[in-house]
């Protein structure tokens, strides 16, 4: 347990107590194929160590091919505390947090990541007051270490001050790739974000990078499986789903969503979210008839990679920073497509049209009734 009374991972406590004859059946069927530990280098050990974050890496495995080079690459998920207290002055909390995410970057350069991608709004002050700083320093970091960073912040549109929940793109060139809004914006529990962030209206964008196609479904559009499938349908080999979600609200969902995007689409999903606890000076009620508070909750962490087949890394901690480092052959995509077809046999256009019905106003549901 941690000082704040969080246990550290479901996986952890399996490897405690479940008798060693029967650990290895329970973990294939709860979390599919056994996959590899990969070696990571000593330097970037002993710098998480040192940085007090913890660091896991695994490898999925695909066949070889005789037509076909393997596509290796290396995802990096890091999932961090916010630094300092929510009341600290806003340029002293922005500098911290960049210091100890930019700490972070550097260790997954140590690991060879190719695509790196941050827990939701993991700067959400920044391009409020000093636009594009975010950008413009992990630009730098993307062309030094040749790496993808996708980075999630909150955007505020000039023209209109607009405000809107956004992930950047930053290509291993250092330039701007593009940007994915958040396109389903929660009314759940504290999450009032209806209040602050519009609908995104990006769509459903791609974005070829160096290392393979990969687009960006924020946090509460994991909830929606369709949201995953068109992100798919325009062609995504890695899904993100960079998020900040508590504990008491969505936690049972949590493993099963990005997997089930990973199995159903054919790619690979990639779940990361925030931790810690957060308190505020200030109560607040959500009018959901509990008694006022000055916490959201806690922020479980738990950041995993989903693959097509079905299998799937262990969580990072749920009360620690970390950098999960998960080496990936694309080709899986493809080779698990071959087998289960689910592209192939999606009747697509028939779902097109009964859904095109369906959103109109005078739609009357296909039921038969006994007369
Ligand atoms: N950040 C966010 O969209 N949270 C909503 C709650 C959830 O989707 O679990």
């Amino acid at each position: 347990m941690s000082a704040g009374g969080e246990f550290e991972s479901l996986e952890e406590i399996l490897e405690r107590h479940v008798p060693e004859a029967q650990l290895s059946e329970v973990k294939r069927i709860l979390f599919g194929k056994e996959i590899t530990k990969l070696l990571l280098p000593e330097e970037a050990i002993e710098t998480a160590k040192e940085c007090n974050f913890e660091l896991k890496g695994y490898g999925f495995e695909a066949a070889p091919e005789q037509l076909r080079l393997p596509r290796k690459i290396r995802v990096g998920l890091i999932q961090n505390h916010i630094v300092l207290p929510t009341y600290a002055p806003i340029l002293d909390q922005i500098n911290a947090i960049h210091q100890r995410v930019g700490q972070m970057v550097e260790v997954a350069a140590m690991c060879d990541v190719n695509i790196i991608c941050l827990q939701e709004t993991w700067s959400e002050f920044l391009t409020t007051l000093i636009p594009h700083l975010n950008v413009d320093c992990f630009h730098q970091l993307a062309k030094k270490y040749n790496m993808v960073i996708v980075s999630p912040i909150l955007e505020r549109e000039k023209l209109h001050n607009t405000i809107w929940n956004t992930a950047v793109v930053i290509s291993n060139s250092g330039n701007v790739l593009g940007k994915t809004r958040k396109n389903h914006i929660p009314r759940i529990g504290d999450f009032n974000e209806s209040t602050y962030y519009m609908e995104g209206d990006t769509g459903h964008t791609v974005f070829q990078t160096v290392f393979g196609k990969i687009a960006v479904n924020i946090c509460y559009g994991r909830h929606h499986p369709l949201n995953w499938f068109m992100y798919s349908i325009n062609g995504a080999e890695i899904i993100f789903n960079p998020s900040a979600t508590v504990g008491a609200l969505s936690e049972p969902m949590w493993p099963i969503e990005a997997r089930n995007a990973a199995i159903a689409n054919h790619c690979f999903t990639c779940a990361i979210n925030r931790v810690g606890t957060e308190t505020f000076k200030n109560e607040f009620t959500s009018g959901d008839g509990k008694k006022a508070r000055n916490d959201f909750g806690h922020f479980y962490g738990s950041s995993y990679v989903a693959a097509p087949d079905g299998s799937r890394t262990p969580g990072l901690s749920r009360t620690r920073d970390g950098l999960l480092v998960v080496e990936m052959d694309l080709n899986l995509n493809r080779q698990i497509s071959d087998i289960w077809s689910f592209k192939m046999t999606g009747r697509y256009a028939e779902y097109a049209e009964e859904l095109s019905k369906a959103v109109q106003r005078d739609f009357k549901p296909n039921i038969v009734k006994e007369e």
